[in-house]
């Protein structure tokens, strides 16, 4: 089928739209993406809502209004890329990830959209909520893209690592069977991301240049690397936010601000290192995608600290940009299809689990 995959990440930066042909095991076509970028009062706005969600009542007006908004961009997304497809696969985006790790019914994951709305603006069926029944069954909710990760990198010699840097960091490494073993690694933008607003003024520190001019502290950096979450075994998902309280108490907030910034990369990427020892086996490279592949110092960092490879997923020719678009297209189609999206290894789904939902213009649908 022809999809549309629609992401709007932790950055909180813009939505990725990408289409692809599939059928949700394989890939026929990846077709054109593109990213549409928010408005500053509208990442200012949705940067204010994380740190609301933990409070904030489901009708609350903000919070509706902000819905409306990243919707109506999604919808613009979708029509300015200007192809049919048969199936949108709608993240929405996530103001708050509280799953309870193999505690059925406890936990909670929110990604705010108004699938309905898509599907009335755009004319096209819309797959959404692909996390919440993960979440319900005890598994982490997150990361989702591995299934499709396993898809795209059949043909490329394993064990492999591909790791995502948005918001918060990602992996999936893929073993020679094809066994998945995934999970996030821990903070990557998110951090550098509001250390350059407070310091700086700019949404991010463009090209790592902010980094690149400091020195890690090591004072702060050893303190944050005993964080308990690197080495907590997988199945773990980490919320935007997470680590804010960490960041505070290991004392980055004193730091200069490009001695900041370095510290802030530093960690990144040795958290990145500490995921290495939850795989079964070292992976014989390391595969970059998302926006944190564009800041050198980061790349720089992840170089110095990993013994393997390490190189933007461009160099096998994906687009590391789209990718987690795409994702949602594929998954899309395994929605629609009734395969599962999430498994023990990747989130700590009990069993293979099926999720999201099937909305039309005039509400939920029956897959054919
Ligand atoms: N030229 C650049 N220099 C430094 N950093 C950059 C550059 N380009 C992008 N980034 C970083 O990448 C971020 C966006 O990454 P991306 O779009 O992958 O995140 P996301 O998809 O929103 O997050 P997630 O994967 O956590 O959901 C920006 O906020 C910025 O920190
Ligand atoms: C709850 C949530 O939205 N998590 C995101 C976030 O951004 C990166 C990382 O944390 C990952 O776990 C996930 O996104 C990708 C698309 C995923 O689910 O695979």
């Amino acid at each position: 089928m022809r999809t549309i995959g629609l992401m709007s990440g932790t950055s909180l930066d813009g939505v990725d739209a990408a289409w692809v042909e599939t059928d949700g095991e394989r890939i026929g076509r990846l077709g054109p993406s593109l990213t549409l970028p928010y408005e500053p009062a509208l990442r200012r706005d949705l940067r204010r809502l994380l740190d609301m969600a933990g409070d904030v009542p489901a009708d609350d007006p903000f919070l509706l209004d902000c819905e409306a908004r990243i919707t109506e961009r999604h919808a613009e997304a979708v029509l300015k890329l200007g192809l049919q497809a048969d199936l949108i696969g709608f993240h929405g985006q996530t103001i708050l990830h509280r799953p309870r790790a193999g505690r059925p019914g406890e936990g909670r994951t929110w990604q705010i959209g108004d699938a309905t709305a898509l599907a009335r603006r755009t004319g096209m069926a819309v797959a959404h909520d692909f996390r919440s029944a993960d979440v319900a069954a005890g598994g982490q909710g997150a990361p989702l893209v591995p299934v499709f990760h396993a898809v795209l990198a059949a043909d490329l010699p394993k064990p492999l690592a591909i790791l995502n840097l948005g918001g918060v960091g990602n992996v999936t490494w893929i073993g020679e069977d094809g066994r998945l073993v995934a999970f996030d690694t821990g903070p990557a933008n998110g951090p550098l991301d509001d250390w350059a607003r407070r310091s700086t003024g700019e949404d991010y520190d463009r090209d790592g240049r902010l980094a690149l001019s400091g020195q890690p502290d090591g004072a702060v950096l050893g303190r944050l690397l005993a964080h308990p979450y690197l080495t907590a075994p997988p199945p773990k998902s980490l919320d935007r936010l997470d680590f804010d309280r960490a960041l505070r108490e290991a004392g980055a907030g004193e730091l200069s601000p490009a001695d900041g910034a370095a510290t802030l990369a530093t960690f990144c990427a040795c958290a990145v290192a500490a995921a290495e020892r939850h795989f079964p086996v070292p992976p014989k490279q390391w595969l970059v995608a998302g926006g944190g592949r564009r800041n050198p110092a980061l790349m720089r960092a992840l170089a110095g600290v990993l013994p393997e490879l390490v190189r933007p997923v461009e160099v096998v020719g994906w687009d590391g940009d789209a990718l987690e678009a795409q994702a949602f297209g594929v998954l899309a189609a395994r929605v629609w299809q009734g395969l599962p999206l999430t498994f023990p290894g990747t989130t700590g789904a009990p069993q293979p689990l099926r999720g999201g939902q099937l909305t039309g213009a005039n509400g939920p649908l029956v897959p054919a």
